[in-house]
């Protein structure tokens, strides 16, 4: 099973390669050349200083003189042959080199791209610190035996070259070469083959501790709070400690190896001595043949350790590489759409829900529904609050209705088209969903609203500031629009990286806007501002004045999840969900005149926050005592 899983790595790792080479073949050519022409000098250096021991050096003690001539001549034979064999490794390294970090760039890209096309269900189920480990470190793995590859190849071809010559030399040193070289590759197999589990479970281990690492590390401020610093470094020791073990097993193996695959050449070279110095005596070889022999056999250790490297690495690559083409190979991306709204069409746009039926996927691949038979409609320029318990199913409403998932039934459509027929640019020209959790990029103010969209000027960045409640606190940053805000915002407030994040949604005019409850950190008196506004479309920017000079309507649309009295009260409609079902639709006052679960529900709320504002006065009060 063992020896049937071996070959199995043997060759879908030669697979792997072959994919390599097929990816880059001119610089595998000029690598493999190199390669070559360095395996046939190694041969040649070995005849050329057998020439010079028996032509020049032993006639030269015979003689009691050296012939000066000949000394030049073996002199420039040995330098042409080093700098011929410096221009050989040149190009083997420069060659193995560009392929290996250009294969590994390609398929970087390829990876990320991959995860950017795959929708947010595949993402939910996989850890982001594996994403991490596919980028980074598989990537390396499956490529990681190009470096050695063309050096291996040449190596081959230095073998078979080799056999040659030691035929056309004498029978008897061919007959120890064809002894010894098949006892190396053997040796480079079984070797390759026991480290074949080995190298699979230590890349197994350095994906996992990545992934908790990356865990850990993200959630630092749980982990402090809740005193959990001791259980979570235990946690990660542990995994660290098995990634340690599965290094040093790696490294075990290779101790016992490497030294036995240096030995076996230098018993080759023994028994040429052995034999040839009997050959020798008998008269059928010379000095010289004797003596390139021996150095032959001493210079191929080194350059047959490359076929070792390559299959040595195989199964890490192969590992690697099936890591990758889980990414790559994922299915259920969302492919977008081929009509495009006209981009110079302005104003707000109607969004209707007709039947919409979703279910998550799950581990058993059974997806159950969150929501069932949903319908309703935002009207153009109108504002619609979504209201329901905790689960209800608020939060995936607001992500089908900006399409990071679609309906398993039903259609959501913008301006009467189906989103899954807009274009890419379309859908996020027209609508803008803002997240109750704010991200924010490690950059400026103006970078993290523009995000390099084109034609979004200084003057709409203001614009869009000024109508999320921005613009006074960062005019009062020390840069303002230049100031950087930190790795994930951690120098703004948690309202402040709010109120960016809508900017950052207003600067793009969306005509449709999704909120989900994106304002929950701000204060209500802001948050009601902040509403009003964009009911208003009194924001100073491009769409304040109509070119009469008249006063404008809504910019967009509002689809607001909404758990603040004053936030419900100012929508144009309510949409009561519970269990993933509409219950209710109708202004806020006769929802609290017909539906009880929906008066329940507001009434807890206003009590939740008539407590948090006492708690909050009495907390002032201690503070002016
Ligand atoms: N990624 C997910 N995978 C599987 N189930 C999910 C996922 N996200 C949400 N759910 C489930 O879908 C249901 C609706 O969740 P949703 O977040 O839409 O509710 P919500 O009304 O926004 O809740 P809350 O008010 O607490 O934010 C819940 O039962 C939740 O457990």
């Amino acid at each position: 099973m063992a020896t049937k899983t071996s070959r199995d790595v043997l060759g879908r790792g030669i697979r792997v390669l072959g994919r390599a080479i097929r990816e880059e073949p001119r610089i595998f050519t000029v690598a493999v050349a190199g390669s070559v022409l360095f395996g046939l000098l190694i041969i040649a250096n070995a005849y050329v200083v057998g020439a010079v021991v028996g032509k020049v050096v032993v006639p030269a003690f015979a003689r009691g003189r050296a012939d000066t001539g000949l000394v030049a001549l073996a002199a420039a034979a040995l330098l042409a042959v080093s700098v011929l064999r410096v221009v050989g490794i040149v190009g083997r390294r420069l060659g193995a080199g560009y392929m290996q970090y250009r294969l590994q760039a390609a398929y970087r890209r390829r990876v990320t791209r991959r995860y950017l096309e795959l929708p947010l269900s595949w993402h939910h189920r996989h850890a982001t610190g594996t994403l991490l480990s596919n980028a980074n470190s598989d990537v390396e793995a499956a490529w990681f035996p190009i470096a050695p590859l063309p050096f291996a190849v040449g190596t081959l071809v230095m073998l078979v070259a080799a056999i040659g010559s030691l035929l056309a030399t004498d029978w008897v040193f061919a007959l120890v070469g064809l002894t010894i070289f098949p006892a190396l590759f053997a040796l480079n197999v079984v070797y390759s083959r026991r480290m074949a589990p080995r190298q699979a479970r230590a890349q197994r281990m350095r994906a996992e501790v990545s992934a908790i690492a990356h865990e850990s590390f993200d959630g630092a401020l749980v982990v402090k709070t809740m005193g959990r610093e001791a259980q979570e470094t235990a946690r990660f020791a542990a995994r660290a400690a098995e990634l340690r073990d599965a290094l040093i097993s790696v490294g075990r193996l290779r101790g016992l190896f490497d030294p036995m695959l240096e030995t076996l050449p230098s018993i080759g070279t023994l028994a040429v001595l052995v034999v040839g110095a009997v050959r020798l005596r008998e008269g059928a070889i010379t000095i010289t043949e004797l003596v390139s022999v021996a150095f032959l056999f001493t210079v191929l250790a080194f350059p047959v350790r490359a076929v070792g490297w390559v299959l040595a690495e195989l199964p890490r690559s192969v590992a690697g590489w099936d890591r990758l083409q889980d990414v790559l190979t994922a299915t259920g991306e969302m492919p977008y759409g081929d009509t495009a709204l006209d981009p110079d069409r302005r104003g707000p746009a109607e969004l209707v829900l007709d039947g919409v039926t979703f279910g998550y996927p799950s581990a058993a691949d059974e997806a159950v529904p969150v929501l069932r038979d949903v319908s309703f409609r935002v009207p153009a320029g109108r504002t619609v609050a979504l209201v329901g318990p905790t689960g209800s199913g608020k939060s995936t409403i607001a992500s089908l209705t900006a399409r990071l998932v679609d309906p398993d039934h039903g259609t959501i459509a913008l301006d009467g088209i189906d989103l899954r027929s807009l274009t890419a640019g379309s859908l996020a020209g027209n609508i803008a969903l803002v997240a109750q959790v704010p991200f924010v990029f490690d950059d400026t103010v103006r970078a993290n609203i523009t995000l390099d969209r084109p034609g979004i000027t200084d003057r709409d960045v203001w614009a869009a500031l000024r109508l999320a409640e921005a613009a006074g606190f960062v005019e009062a940053l020390p840069d303002g629009l230049d100031t950087m805000v930190g790795e994930r915002g951690t120098s703004l407030s948690g309202g402040q990286r709010q109120r960016l994040t809508l900017a950052r949604a207003l600067a793009g005019r969306p005509r449709l806007l999704v909120l989900d409850d994106a304002t929950s950190a701000v204060d209500p008196r802001v948050e009601a501002a902040i509403l009003a506004a964009l009911r208003g479309g009194r924001d100073g920017g491009p769409d304040a004045v109509t070119p009469d000079g008249g006063p404008t309507g809504p910019a967009a649309s509002i689809l607001v999840v909404a758990y603040r009295r004053a936030t419900i009260a100012l929508a144009d409609e309510v949409v009561y969900v519970e269990q993933g079902r509409v219950i209710a639709r109708g202004t806020h006052q006769t929802l609290l005149a017909t539906t009880p679960g929906y008066a329940d529900l507001v009434t807890a709320y206003e009590k939740a926050e008539a407590e948090r504002d006492r708690r909050h006065e009495e907390e002032a009060e201690v503070a002016v005592q």
